[in-house]
């Protein structure tokens, strides 16, 4: 049993679930820290344990131009390269190829692209894609699709969708590790009937999870949700929804409420880089000089070691001497506020009482 649906919420579509994988059960909605290229930035394996994260994403597509799938594999995989004791998910490179690479020409057969590390040619296919995700040795790995940017005309969607799903099946047949789980993803832009087919076409091909590709590409909060209205309703019940690459916590509880299971977002690391900490009341922009003597924590409410040991005045005075210190404490404290928040969802589901979490949350949030 690799996902089951605990409990569902009776006023919405949200509900708690856990995923059973690497000997863990993790509960679900879950938020998945982002390990880009083996490392959660800043960060040590143990100071991410700490914030109570048991699976992070990496990235199929840095790995494989740096430093190659099979040095990983030859050091006995990304858990022992990384000294990671916990669950990893890895993207197939599907998204990354098209943001971060130049010169890629797309065909049926696959992306042909310029590594932009050493500049040569390379050649990523489904079949490729899987082989790289199974040296890696990830327990959750993903198909390899083609997202498109927003906005974009319906035909070019089309033609992205129908792709998505030939390179699905293909990862399918080539597919055949079974400590690690397959999940689809399913794309069409805003396009209903796009999403609707392509969500039909996956499900039919039974992967063990679903993402829910191609948003949070500057469609915005409203279409992102009405995508998701539609889309959520022909996945399977029994299986996981992964909405890739979101988000902010107000996009994370409208998403839940949507029926979404897992997640997926830089925000708490990039955000916390930048000095910008995420709290009950809003985000904490460190650097503003009304911090300067500021001798309370980062979140009153927040008990991570930041918040614990450390004023806002010494936080800011971290980020103005640009010491690398500041970077690790808001990082831990983020990704620790984002682990908080999905406990405290978890909870108001078992509860029953998730609406009024979310509303509880929006009242006292100001999104400034
Ligand atoms: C930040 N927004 C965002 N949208 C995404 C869509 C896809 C998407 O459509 N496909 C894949 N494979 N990855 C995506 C990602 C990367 C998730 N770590 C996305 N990130
Ligand atoms: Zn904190």
């Amino acid at each position: 049993m690799f996902f089951k649906v605990l409990a569902t919420d009776k006023q919405t579509k949200a509900r708690r679930g856990e995923l059973h994988l690497a000997g863990q059960i993790i509960p679900t909605p879950v938020f998945m820290p982002v390990g880009t290229q083996g490392t959660v930035k800043t960060l040590t394996p143990l100071q991410i344990k700490e914030t109570g994260a048991e699976i992070i994403l990496c990235n199929a597509y840095h790995l494989c131009l740096r430093p190659g799938a099979e040095i990983i594999k030859q050091l006995g995989g990304l858990h022992r390269f990384m000294g990671w004791k916990g669950a990893i998910i890895t993207d197939s490179g599907g998204f990354q190829v098209f943001s971060l690479s130049k010169l890629t020409k797309i065909s049926n057969n696959g992306v042909e692209f310029q590594s932009p590390i050493d500049g040569s040619k390379l050649l990523l296919t489904p079949e490729k894609v899987i082989k790289i995700q199974n040296d890696i040795g990830a327990n959750i790995i993903m198909a390899f699709d083609e997202c498109v940017p927003y906005p974009c005309e319906k035909d070019m969607a089309s033609v992205a969708v129908e792709r998505t799903l030939n390179w699905a099946a293909r990862c399918l047949d080539s597919h055949n590790n079974e400590d690690q789980a397959l999940f689809g993803i399913v794309q069409g832009s805003v396009f209903e009937e796009l999403r609707i087919e392509c969500a039909k076409h996956l499900e039919k091909m039974n992967f063990q999870g679903y993402a829910i590709g191609g948003l949070s590409v500057g469609e915005g909060s409203l279409l992102m949700n009405e995508v998701m209205d539609y889309t959520v309703e022909y996945l399977p019940p029994g299986k996981p929804r992964y909405l890739m690459g979101v988000g902010f916590p107000e996009d994370i509880l409208h998403a839940v409420e949507r029926g979404v299971d897992m997640f997926d977002c830089v925000i708490p690391t990039r955000n916390g880089r930048n000095g910008c900490a995420f709290t009950h009341l809003g985000k904490v922009k460190i650097l503003n000089s009304r911090y300067k003597e500021d001798t309370g924590p980062l979140d009153e409410m927040c008990d991570c070691y930041t918040c614990k040991n450390f004023s806002r005045a010494y936080l800011r005075h971290l980020f103005v001497a640009k010491e690398t210190l500041g970077l690790t404490l808001l990082s831990l404290h983020n990704i620790f506020y984002f682990q908080r928040l999905m406990q405290q969802i978890r909870d108001s589901i078992e509860r029953g009482e998730f609406r009024s979490f979310k509303e509880q949350f929006f009242s006292a949030y100001k999104n400034n």
